[in-house]
């Protein structure tokens, strides 16, 4: 018989995290499905960047597993782990590009460092992940400091996709852009799922990239994962925290922004 789910490409069990007596997680589960975009929100220190660490293999948490691409992490041996973690593209809160190297060297690096290019193939290489984020040829040989913070984001995403990753992990990647450039990062991140196939987990503020981009939305709370689902599935759940974010002022507004662009 044929299953009608896809197998996850990750499935986080029973997971716990704490720091000290603090329990971030506890209990929590959690599947990326392979194509989806997952948006992973929640209130501010409910733990979804320690989540996406602990995926990433950057935190080793406390308690339970973590399969990714059918292994579990934690029972790898270091060598094997960080292979299968070169299939991960990720994208930090605070985007981290190296201010002394222009942008095709900071998107080659990975290249030379990880896969071993040479510096004029990985540079070269990193001109085409330039194009593919969206940035103009010239802004190849420009510094970070000579960009708007809406450039740096797609260097950046440029940079996670240097190795041609599986799956993309993007931390806030709309944070302090203004509503257009974050829409038209919105609007990338949808071309380049379908382009290349990516699956991506994505945490998120922001209820526009929710309602624009997302398949599924997993809402963190109280140390696990409260529900995981289609949005409309979400905002109809019974609790305090969802109600006030899905249906106050914002979660309306952009509900009716997203009507507004599929009647379009
Ligand atoms: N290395 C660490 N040592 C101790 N505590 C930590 C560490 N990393 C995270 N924490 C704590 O874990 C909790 C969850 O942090 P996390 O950054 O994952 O929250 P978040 O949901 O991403 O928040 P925000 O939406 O504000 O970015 C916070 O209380 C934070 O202080």
């Amino acid at each position: 018989m044929v299953s009608e789910t896809p197998q996850p490409l990750i499935r986080v069990r029973d997971l716990e995290n704490r720091f000290g007596r603090h329990v971030v997680h506890q209990g929590l589960d959690l599947d990326l499905y392979p194509g989806e975009i997952l948006g992973v929100v929640g209130g501010s220190g409910t733990g979804k960047s320690v989540l996406l660490r602990s995926i990433v293999g950057l935190l080793r948490p406390s308690a339970g597993s973590i399969e990714v691409f059918g292994q579990d992490l934690q029972r790898l041996p270091a060598a094997e782990r960080s292979h299968l973690e070169q299939r991960f593209g990720v994208l930090f809160q605070r985007g981290a590009l190296f201010t002394s190297l222009t942008l095709a060297e900071n998107v080659a690096l990975p290249l030379i460092e990880h896969a071993g290019l040479p510096r004029p193939e990985a540079e070269a290489l990193a001109r085409l992940k330039l194009a593919l984020a969206g940035l103009p040829g010239q802004a190849a040989t420009q510094y970070p400091a000579e960009l708007s913070g809406g450039m740096i984001k797609r260097a950046a995403l440029a940079r996670a996709l240097a190795l041609d990753p599986e799956v993309l992990f993007l931390d806030e990647p709309t944070a302090g852009l203004d509503p257009i450039g974050a829409a038209a990062f919105d609007q990338l991140l949808l071309t380049l799922r379908d382009a290349l196939g990516l699956s991506v987990f994505l945490v998120t503020h922001d209820l526009d990239t929710l309602y624009t981009a997302c398949d599924r939305v997993a809402v963190l709370a109280r140390g696990h994962v409260l529900v995981a689902d289609r949005l409309e599935s979400v905002a109809a759940t019974d609790d305090d925290w969802i109600r006030d974010y899905f249906h106050g002022p914002r979660g309306r507004a952009a509900e009716g922004a997203a009507r507004t662009a599929k009647e379009s």
